[in-house]
């Protein structure tokens, strides 16, 4: 779906922000790029978005083509800040928007923004202007605004960062529903398990220091520590207790072995 080359990006005031990352994406994959701030997350995000022109390297598009534009109806970008999608005079000309872009009919359009809005609580702010929904209320708009669209590949960076926990479980419920490839960039290795089985993480010099299975990374503690993050807190919680190839990796594992060892 994605294969990208050795990208490389500097901003124009000299900050390397990623280095020599090479990855390939395989369609229906469920990936997580973790890494601590600054590390190079979105970046990397936008280079494999298409939306930065790197210093160095390709990415490809299934198998196609390396001009993201040629495949712009079928990637799904969302970037870490919400106002960058809302934009038009309410929430539902901004969700009507990419449909639209799409040439999607306007039923089907219609069907699923009520869809994705009834799940998001988004129904009763769809005639509002985007500047007056509270933080969590414009993620979720934000959210809802690339999903309805359908795209084949989602390229999704914190998109719970100001959302309760009702929300946060219905955007995680949203994107393990999603049929295609999504990929989730965050800097909290708690939320990976909910939603990818391989986990890429960047180093703080910008360059991809491990690729691999969730419970591998995830449960590395001096990999995650040597580059700014800590283990999800369940593997904290049984570390020393409980070896790498069992030790829960979300709070509803913890919970079935704990209701298992306590019967
Ligand atoms: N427009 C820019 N101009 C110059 N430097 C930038 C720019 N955007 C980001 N950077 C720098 O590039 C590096 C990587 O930033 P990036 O935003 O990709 O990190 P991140 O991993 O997404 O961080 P966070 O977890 O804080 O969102 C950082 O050192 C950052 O300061």
């Amino acid at each position: 779906m994605i294969d990208a080359r050795q990208l490389s990006h500097e901003y124009p005031d000299g900050t390397t922000a990623i280095r020599n990352i090479t990855l390939t994406i395989e369609e229906g994959e469920r990936v997580a790029v973790i890494g601590a701030n600054g590390s190079g997350k979105s970046t990397l995000q936008l280079a494999l978005g298409g939306l930065i022109d790197t210093s160095t390297g390709t990415v490809e598009y299934f198998e196609e083509t390396t001009d993201a534009e040629d495949v712009r109806d079928r990637l799904g970008v969302l970037l870490q800040d919400p106002d960058d999608y809302l934009f038009n005079t309410t929430v539902r000309e901004d969700l009507e928007y990419g449909p639209a872009q799409l040439g999607m009919p306007r039923q089907a359009a219609a069907r699923r923004i009520e869809r994705l809005a009834d799940r998001l609580g988004l129904s009763g702010l769809l005639d509002r202007a985007p500047f007056r929904l509270s933080g969590g209320e414009k993620q979720r708009a934000a959210v809802a605004s690339v999903l309805t669209f359908d795209p084949d590949v989602l390229l999704l960076d914190e998109p719970l960062g100001a959302v309760d926990d009702r929300y946060r479980e219905r955007i995680l419920e949203l994107m393990t529903a999603h049929e295609g490839t999504v990929v989730l960039f965050t800097p909290s290795p708690d939320l990976v398990p909910e939603v990818a089985d391989r986990v890429i993480l960047v180093g703080q010099n910008g360059s991809a220091v491990a690729d691999g299975p969730v419970r591998e990374i995830l449960t590395d503690g001096s990999l995650l520590r040597d580059h700014g993050l800590r283990p999800p807190t369940t593997v904290q919680l049984f570390d020393g207790i409980l070896d790498a190839d069992e030790v829960p990796l979300t709070v509803s594992e913890a919970r079935k072995y704990l209701s298992r060892e306590m019967r």
